[in-house]
């Protein structure tokens, strides 16, 4: 597929990935595909991913049983400054906050749940008393995406005309992040000003998203600003840029907005569907210096961002969203 036809195309490229695990001629022919969409959609879903969908349905399954329990159970762990992370009620974030300010101020929060865990490697998880097979769900659907995010960098690197491994020493003690999020039903449709997700943009180096039959994501293509549905297809991950990755590429690569619309359709009893779906956000090491990858910058294209901290970059985004001050504590 050619530059030019992913960008007039309104739609989400899919790739399968299962022969480029083992062949390494497929995976430049891969990593050129790659190149190609995130310099213009910045999204793609990927099938022949390797990860088991038993997994993949025990964590939806699990996810669904923990936001049906009782307020009480759902807010024993709630997020700080320290531990960003636990559980986000209803209307408790607005992510155009930390995308748009001045046009997300007239917009109501988000209309969904969400329950988030960070890496065990820096602090133990808090994990609420039920369900109680939720931890050792959550952790194996954690290492699976750990693991398909190792060969995504591969990919990513090899796009970018770098060693396979250039960023394997940057995520030896990633922060990668886990969110289950659940938009629930409801009666009458929601207002104009609200939507499931608002309009944003994600901080880190790139999101691996698993999202259930329902639908509703969308992806704004920037050439002509028109929302393009992301289509649901069995067994597969969505995968999009985040703001990192497109500060560390110079903007070579691009970081979409993208949003969750209520659903148009009633199931029964006049009731608008629920929709779950899991994040995973791929983080890099806290502390790495994200300043222009080598193969992004030249005499006539210069570096256009000073070097930042990693963690500096996405605690900014994730306060603002959040409503939260650097100083407060929860
Ligand atoms: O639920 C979804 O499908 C997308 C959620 C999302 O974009 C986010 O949390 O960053
Ligand atoms: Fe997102």
């Amino acid at each position: 597929m050619s530059f030019h036809a992913i960008s007039r195309q309104n739609q989400i490229p899919i790739i399968d990935l299962t022969e480029s695990f083992t062949d390494a001629t497929v995976r430049h022919e891969t990593a050129k595909q790659i190149d190609e969409i995130c310099q213009t959609i910045g999204f793609f879903i990927i099938t022949g991913h390797s990860i088991d969908r038993n997994i993949q349905n025990d964590m939806i399954q699990v996810s669904r049983e923990f936001f049906h329990l009782p307020l009480a159970i759902k807010q024993e762990i709630i997020g700080s400054k320290d531990y960003p992370y636990g559980y986000n009620g209803l209307n408790d974030e607005n992510l155009s906050l930390g995308y748009e300010k001045s046009s997300s101020a007239a917009l109501l929060n988000d209309f969904k749940e969400s329950f988030s865990i960070g890496p065990e490697h820096e602090q133990p998880i808090r994990w609420p008393t039920k369900p109680v097979t939720m931890p050792s769900i959550w952790l194996k659907y954690y290492a699976e995406c750990h693991r398909l995010s190792q060969h995504l960098y591969h990919l990513f690197a090899l796009a970018l005309r770098l060693d396979e491994h250039w960023f394997d020493d940057k995520i030896t003690s990633h922060r990668s992040a886990l969110r289950s999020l659940y938009y629930p039903s409801f009666s009458s449709p929601l207002p104009s000003n609200q939507y499931r997700s608002s309009a944003h943009t994600d901080y880190g180096a790139f999101t691996i998203l698993k999202q259930d039959s329902i639908g509703g994501l969308q992806v704004q293509n920037r050439f002509d600003q028109q929302w393009i549905d992301v289509p649901c297809i069995e067994n597969s991950f969505v995968i999009n840029l985040g703001d990192l990755m497109s500060r560390w590429t110079n903007d070579h690569w691009v970081s979409t907005p993208h949003r969750v619309i209520g659903p148009q359709k009633q199931i029964d009893a006049n009731l608008y569907p629920s929709r779950q779906s899991i994040a995973f956000f791929c983080q890099i090491n806290p502390d790495e210096i994200v300043t222009c990858i080598p193969t992004c910058t030249t005499a006539d294209k210069p570096s256009k961002y000073p070097p930042i901290r990693s963690w500096d970059l996405i605690l900014e985004k994730y306060l603002a969203s959040t409503q939260k001050k650097e100083s407060t504590s929860s």
